[in-house]
């Protein structure tokens, strides 16, 4: 049988129960989703035509709160990617100590190809079908890949409409009239950045880092914007459309603008005087830190080999396989895995319910402050662990989570109450 993302990410559930006494029942209960939906959404078309989309919304483990996790559009979504970033979440709630447990969703589609109006009815679509799935004391959707704070808006109004009142709390990430919060734009990015800057003497960085960055989107950008003003350099940067590199350092702010217009990197290189490369070739570009931000497997059997960063940022979700991991270590590089480095987002994510629950809103020097608390207190916890049991940080970063969930899961008694 060929193995699928969730056997890998499975991998390492294993291997962190390898490193602490935990009943079987505990491991039982993490092995599979508790709950996924599968949906066929039917929309109108532009031009009259009816089209239909595959849209899921998996709620992978409940114990430690309600479900939390991003809504996802891409052409290339399916149910065991879902179900695998849902498990992702469950891990990342529990390494931030955040009441939540883990969810998912996503379409099957490429939203480059909608116009507005029918990226909006799509997004509605998927509220009227998982209306009964999420809330805000069940299952929390967010933003995640090809999704934004425009689409939120739209998904958390349908849901009011449905429910026939205001429930701010359903969804995070919406635009700031709509009870966002503040500082969650670039929370993803804030909080690796956080992360990195805490660990920079551990991790022997330097004061003027070297960076390359797999992938500029909302986490990308961001990150580039906050790496950028305090002096690091960006050597290199890709998007979809492929990937440039200048050794001079390439202008962030340059990029960020273009790209809001709806330019492609490549397109830019001739501006920034830098050159165009391969993929790989940005993977394998000399930096002292290097940040996937983009998707899945990126960093892969064939070319980790190659990589030669002193440490790897994983902004996006399980972006390095765990074949590569194994290279990496070899090498000496220090990964700071996903479901600490990327989970800026979740936290300020977590911020904005409890603001839209308590139903007043504090100044982004509150959230900064928060999110910079939450992840050094945990970062510094899972870096420790790393040491104390000579484990990699991803390692350390599952044993400090699988700890937090065996606890609740054994709180719960025999006849667990989970949520129907
Ligand atoms: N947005 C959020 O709050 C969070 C996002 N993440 C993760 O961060 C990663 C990126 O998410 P966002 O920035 O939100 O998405 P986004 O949709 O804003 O950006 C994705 C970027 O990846 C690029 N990309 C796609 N395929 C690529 C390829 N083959 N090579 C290079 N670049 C490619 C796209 O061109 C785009 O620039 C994902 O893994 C996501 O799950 C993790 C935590 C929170
Ligand atoms: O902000 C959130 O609730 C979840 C973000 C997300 O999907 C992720 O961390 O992968």
């Amino acid at each position: 049988m060929t193995e699928t993302l969730l056997d890998r990410a499975l991998l390492r559930l294993e291997e962190a129960a390898r490193h602490l006494t935990i009943d079987q029942d505990v491991i039982e209960k993490l092995k599979y989703p508790r709950e996924t939906t599968k949906v066929r959404l039917m929309i109108r078309m532009d031009d009259g035509a009816r089209k239909s989309f595959l849209a899921w919304r998996c709620r992978y483990d409940d114990t430690r709160g309600p479900t939390k996790g991003g809504i996802r559009f891409h052409p290339d979504s399916n149910e065991a990617e879902v179900e695998t970033l849902a498990f992702w979440m469950t891990f990342k709630c529990a390494v931030m100590n955040l009441p939540y447990g883990g969810g998912k969703g996503a379409v099957q589609v490429d939203p480059r190809k909608l116009s507005r109006t029918e990226l909006e009815r799509l997004s509605r679509a998927y509220v009227q079908a998982f209306a009964r799935v999420i809330g805000p004391d069940r299952d929390i959707p967010a933003p995640d890949v090809y999704t934004n704070s425009m689409i939120m808006g739209w998904m958390a109004d349908e849901y009011n409409q449905i429910v026939g009142e205001v429930v701010p709390a359903v969804i995070t990430g919406k635009p700031i009239a709509l009870g966002g919060s503040l500082g969650r734009n670039d929370a993803t990015a804030r909080g690796g950045y956080y992360l990195v800057r805490h660990l920079a003497g551990e991790l022997a960085l330097p004061v003027s880092m070297d960076i390359v960055i797999q992938g500029f989107g909302n986490a990308g950008q961001f990150f580039a914007s906050l790496a950028a003003a305090d002096g690091h350099r960006i050597v290199a940067a890709s998007d979809s459309s492929g990937a440039i590199r200048s050794s001079d350092g390439l202008d962030a702010d340059v990029m960020i603008a273009a790209k809001k217009k709806g330019r492609t990197l490549v397109s830019l290189a001739a501006e920034l005087g830098a050159e165009v490369i391969a993929p790989d070739e940005l993977v394998a570009t000399s930096c002292d830190l290097l940040v996937p931000a983009a998707l899945e497997d990126m960093i892969h059997e064939e070319n980790a080999a190659g990589v030669r960063a002193r440490v790897v940022l994983e902004l996006a979700n399980g972006p390095v396989k765990p074949a590569a991991d194994v290279v990496l270590e070899g090498k000496g590089v220090v990964v700071l895995p996903d479901i600490l480095a990327n989970a800026g987002g979740v936290t300020v994510s977590y911020l904005e319910w409890v603001q839209n629950r308590q139903g007043y809103y504090w100044e982004v020097e509150e959230i900064h402050a928060r999110l910079l608390k939450i992840i050094e207190r945990e970062g510094r916890a899972v870096w420790d662990l790393s040491k104390h049991r000579q484990i990699s940080m991803r390692s350390a970063a599952y044993v400090h989570a699988l700890e937090r969930l065996a606890t609740a899961i054994e709180a719960h008694g025999t006849q667990p109450f989970f949520t129907s």
